[in-house]
């Protein structure tokens, strides 16, 4: 199995039954049938066969999946078992929640360093660390082994700040900014926007947005 092998709509269901099957691994239970991983991640079952199947075969007819198992599988697939450190850039309203949740660690994410190009933030502490400024970026990205960026900055910062990131070396960013990025190849790019999914949740429910 290679990860280049995954589709993008498998990879994102990965982390949904990794943390129904780290649940279910808390309350000591060491076998699933797919039916009920199935119901328990509202995912198709077939879809969820389909989907572990491409990361090894792992279930048995009569006996469901061994939990360590397709755990194991789905923590290599996802990259996890390791630390991947995490520059935050802008540390405003977004950026200071961000870098407050405590949610990256137990998945395996660090904030390594926290970027701001107003000066007057520079050297004030967010969730602990020391906000720097992006001449410091190349270096930062460099002494941490850096592979991901958080952007958190305003739209119109946004393309200079990618920019910036992928001279530095970064390979993966995750973009609040309301703006597409462009990015050379080989570096991903995944946007989150709350009030397009707002709107796709009104489009859903009601029929308009
Ligand atoms: N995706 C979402 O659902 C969502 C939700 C909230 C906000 N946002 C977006 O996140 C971004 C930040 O929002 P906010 O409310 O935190 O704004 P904010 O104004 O509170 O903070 C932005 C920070 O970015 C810094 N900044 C500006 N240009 C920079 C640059 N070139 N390099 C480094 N830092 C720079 C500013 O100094 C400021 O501290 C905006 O683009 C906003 O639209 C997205």
């Amino acid at each position: 199995m290679t990860r280049a092998r995954l589709s993008a709509a498998t990879i994102s269901r990965l982390p949904v039954y990794l943390r129904v099957l780290n649940a279910v691994a808390d309350e000591g239970q060491q076998h699933v049938s797919s039916s009920w991983l199935a119901q328990a991640t509202g995912v198709n079952s077939d879809v969820l066969r389909k989907d572990l199947s491409a990361l090894g075969s792992m279930g048995r007819r009569g006996v469901g999946y061994q939990v360590d198992t397709v755990k194991a599988a789905l923590e290599k697939a996802l990259g996890l078992g390791s630390v991947h450190p995490v520059v935050l850039i802008g540390a405003g309203h977004l950026g200071q929640a961000i870098a407050g949740y405590r949610g990256f660690s137990p998945r395996g994410y660090q904030i390594a360093a926290i970027i701001d190009a107003d000066e007057n933030l520079w050297g004030t502490h967010v969730a602990g660390l020391r906000v720097q400024s992006p001449q410091e970026l190349p270096d930062l990205v460099a002494e941490h082994k850096i592979g991901f960026a958080i952007v958190a900055v305003p739209a119109h910062a946004a393309q200079a700040v990618a920019d910036q990131l992928c001279a530095a070396g970064v390979r993966g960013i995750l973009n609040f900014a309301p703006v597409e990025l462009t990015v050379p190849e080989g570096v991903q790019v995944r946007g989150i926007d709350l009030a397009h999914e707002l709107q796709i949740l009104t489009y859903l429910s009601t029929g308009q947005i």
